[in-house]
């Protein structure tokens, strides 16, 4: 089990994190509840900052928040310098919401409404990033009702299949993101965009995937974009100055993994672009990059309770907690692999392989397969650990569990940041129409 950010074991033998007792958190907050360590959360916002922003000349980070957005999230990147990517009206509100610069926003999405165009053009965002051709026709026309001039990037799809879950890659050619590079539609977009009045063409945006950990697929990324906006400039004579890499930084999630530091990255991007450039004779745009995962993941852990333990002699042991793919359905979705200790007993060696498994109706709701862990007992607490990332982000009420609460964490201190779930919350949209009332049970 490796360690991240704060997180220590005390002299009771409890996971601590933020200065906070886990054991303390459960019974304070209840579980299942997702504790996010605010000290890790800015220290790699710093190392992003001083890789990307000091290191290199002319580059922005921005913060990709569909992977953990609260208003207390975006308040955290706001003070750490860094931009935000928003993906839906429901992100940008919530950035709106939280007192975030709009011109540092980003606005990204593969089917934007013509509401939530409106919505960013109205706050002003910094860039809207063009998908496809419906949206930038949509686009021109609402700026041109408003009189407004909208600065612009084009998602371009490169052709780059990046090692990672296939549902999680989206540079390929097949893929429902951006205009082809390869077969022309690239082009026929940024013709049709330099020609429409109030769309600012001011660069271009790729972003290959997520959960990447080779160098390799950045540098490439990084080589044909240049090469495209150089070959842009040749054919149009119209000179692109901001070139949007997108995210995709792999983090640790268990052993195998083996993500490059931030400074490696930063490092490869920058070579990477300096010989693409001279190479092309390109002079050096600015340089965006949007981290998502890699910025909350590690930061991100998730208290459960144990319940029921089920041993089928000589095939498994299920141990069941009180949440699971509701709160986390990654393992589901994506056969994502996670780490987990006992919170309360972290001290003690481990004894016996188990199979952590969660309270929905479904045999697939399973969180870890075959970890080791100390004997464990119902009422022992498990932390699942880096689940900062597309957890609370992607959480639903399926069976209608009620989404657990976000607590932030540091230096001794817990505040809730986002409430626990109760039941009459899920009710909150249901509508029982007059004629449904008294209907009680028919005869049969
Ligand atoms: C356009 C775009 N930018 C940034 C990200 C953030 O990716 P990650 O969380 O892997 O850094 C994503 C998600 O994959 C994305 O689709
Ligand atoms: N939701 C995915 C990543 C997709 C990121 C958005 N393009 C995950 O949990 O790994």
């Amino acid at each position: 089990m490796r360690l991240h950010g704060t997180q220590t074991f005390n002299q009771q033998g409890h996971l601590e994190i933020g200065g906070c007792d886990t054991v303390e958190l459960a019974s304070q907050f209840g579980t299942p509840l997702y504790i996010m360590d605010e000290a890790h959360i800015r220290d790699i916002c710093r190392q992003y900052h001083s890789s990307f922003v000091k290191g290199m000349e002319n580059t922005e980070v921005i913060y990709a928040s569909k992977a953990f957005l609260t208003l207390a999230m975006c308040r955290i990147i706001e003070e750490e310098s860094l931009g935000l990517d928003v993906v839906s009206g429901g992100e940008l509100y919530t950035a709106l919401q939280a007192n975030f610069s709009p011109e540092h926003i980003y606005f990204h999405g593969n089917n934007k409404s013509s509401e939530e165009l409106l919505m960013a053009i109205n706050a002003g965002v910094g860039r809207i990033v063009i998908d496809n051709f419906y949206e930038m026709s949509v686009l021109n026309d609402l700026a041109k009702e408003l009189n407004q001039q909208v600065n612009v990037l084009l998602r371009i799809t490169p052709g780059i299949e990046a090692h990672t879950h296939e549902y999680i890659q989206t540079g390929q050619i097949d893929s429902k993101f951006g205009f082809t590079l390869s077969n022309g539609t690239a082009d026929q977009a940024l013709d049709l965009a330099f020609c429409y009045s109030n769309l600012e063409v001011t660069g271009l945006h790729a972003h290959i995937g997520s959960q990447i950990f080779e160098l390799d697929s950045f540098r490439h990324e990084v080589q044909i974009m240049i090469k495209y906006m150089a070959d842009t400039h040749v054919r149009t004579s119209c000179l692109l100055k901001e070139l949007n890499l997108g995210g995709g930084f792999g983090i640790y999630y268990a052993s195998g993994d083996e993500p490059a530091k931030i400074s490696d990255y930063a490092k490869a991007i920058k070579d990477a672009l300096d010989e693409a450039c001279q190479c092309q004779n390109f002079p050096r745009p600015k340089i965006v990059i949007e981290p998502g995962r890699s910025i909350v993941g590690t930061a991100g852990t998730t208290l459960y309770t144990i319940g029921s333990i089920k041993e089928i002699p000589g095939i498994r042991k299920y141990v069941a907690v009180d949440g699971g793919m509701a709160d986390n359905p990654r393992p589901s979705l994506y056969q994502a692999r996670y780490e987990s200790i006992l919170a309360n007993r972290s001290n003690e060696e481990a004894t016996e392989s188990v199979s952590i498994t969660g309270k929905c109706c479904e045999s697939g709701d399973m969180l870890i397969w075959d970890i080791d862990l100390p004997k464990v007992n119902s009422g022992d607490l498990l932390a699942v650990t880096s689940t900062g990332a597309y957890n609370y982000s992607m959480s639903s009420n399926y069976n209608r569990l009620t989404r657990p609460g976000v607590v932030l964490v540091k230096d001794g201190q817990a505040d809730v940041i986002v409430k626990r779930e109760t039941h009459s919350d899920l009710l909150r949209n249901d509508v029982l129409p007059e004629r449904l009332k008294h209907v009680k049970m028919a005869c049969r």
